[in-house]
């Protein structure tokens, strides 16, 4: 919808044909944003093959989990040098493969990109003032002459008078913000859940973006970029809304509803429930230092009690702020204070 108010020729491709009729006929996605007009302009088509015609530049927006077989399909379809840029925020499961280096595996020498920040569906469906971070790498041509670098095409080709998109060559870094953001959303919808407030929602918030920081930079990003629309943009929408899936789910969670009763049993996708994994996993793998995200992983994955887990995260010795500061301190946790706090959670 942003692309064609914008002015591009774009089509949807989807795999449901009711959803992509009532979008070409009603101008409507019927399904997933329910009286929301859409620009007249969308075309909308089940055959990926005539949807990317003579496509110029794509975006993929599907679940991370699904990401490589979609790009597997693409690639049959467009042409060699078609820019991709991906939207899905997570880390693949299986590999530790951020979306893009899973993209470009699959989709050969084309430039793959990232478009992520602070959008939630239907409010930038609605046409509110939002905006989002287009990463690709940049060539020396492109620094050279930024007017046609990917990135900057890609933000001109989806500029509206609401949508506004800000360009980077730190593809790591936004991909970080976006993937990781969901994990920290997922713990403060727990500590909303089990009860607290503000303040302990700002912790996590501040605390969470300082691991985002030190994935990127272990990965080669950079830590400012952490601070940005896709890093903390995005951290503090999806951290102080019901409208978050992740935040929604730590809610429940939170409450004590058992995990098959969360969303009424409705299937929904939660990127940070998959990615609470994969970040541990990189975490032991490159030695990382991510209590928030680990906690968020033992309760989902390592049947940890959530009470327990949270006293002692905050209970874990005093620790310098910043990081930077190259300190360490000598000071046990205290183990009657994890005993009051986790009994208070449950
Ligand atoms: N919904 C939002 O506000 C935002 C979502 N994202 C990201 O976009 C990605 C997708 O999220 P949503 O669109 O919200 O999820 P969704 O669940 O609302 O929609 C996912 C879409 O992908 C399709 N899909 C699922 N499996 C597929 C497959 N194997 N092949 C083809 N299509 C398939 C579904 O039919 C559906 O149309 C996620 O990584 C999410 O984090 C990013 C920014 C905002
Ligand atoms: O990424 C999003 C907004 O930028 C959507 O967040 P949820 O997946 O938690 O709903």
């Amino acid at each position: 919808a942003v692309a064609a108010r914008a002015g591009a020729h774009t089509t949807i491709w989807g795999r449901d044909p009711q959803v992509l009729n009532a979008i070409r006929e009603q101008g409507m996605n019927t399904r997933y944003l329910p009286d929301i007009p859409l620009p007249n302009s969308l075309q909308a088509d089940a055959d990926m093959g005539s949807a990317l015609a003579g496509a110029q530049a794509v975006m993929i927006v599907v679940p991370s989990r699904v990401l490589r077989s979609v790009c597997a399909q693409v690639a049959e379809y467009i042409a060699p040098g078609v820019p991709v840029a991906v939207c899905a925020k997570g880390i693949e499961a299986e590999t530790g493969l951020l979306m893009t280096q899973v993209a470009a595996q699959e989709l050969g020498d084309r430039p793959v990109g990232v478009i992520s920040g602070p959008t939630f569906a239907h409010e930038t469906a609605l046409n509110n003032p939002t905006a989002a971070t287009v990463a690709f790498p940049f060539t020396k041509a492109d620094r050279e002459n930024p007017n046609e670098s990917v990135a900057a095409r890609f933000a001109v080709s989806l500029s509206t008078e609401a949508f506004r998109a800000y360009v980077s060559d730190d593809v790591v870094g936004v991909e970080i913000g976006g993937a990781v953001k969901n994990v920290v959303a997922v713990a403060c919808g727990m500590m909303t859940g089990a009860g607290f407030a503000e303040n302990t929602r700002a912790a996590l918030i501040t605390r969470g973006m300082d691991e985002m920081k030190t994935i990127a930079d272990a990965l080669g990003g950079r830590r400012e970029t952490v601070t940005g629309l896709s890093g903390a943009g995005d951290l503090t929408l999806t951290c102080s809304s019901p409208t978050s899936r992740n935040m929604s789910l730590g809610t429940q969670l939170g409450q004590g509803i058992p995990r098959g009763e969360c969303f009424e049993g409705r299937p929904v996708v939660v990127e940070g429930e998959v990615n609470a994994r994969s970040v541990a996993q990189l975490a032991d793998k490159l030695v990382l230092d991510l209590p928030i995200c680990r906690a968020v992983n033992a309760i989902l994955h390592e049947g940890a009690p959530l009470g327990q887990t949270f006293a002692e995260l905050w209970s874990r010795p005093i620790e310098a702020e910043p990081r930077a500061m190259d300190v360490l301190f000598d000071h046990p946790a205290n183990p009657a204070a994890i005993a009051n706090l986790a009994e208070r959670i449950s």
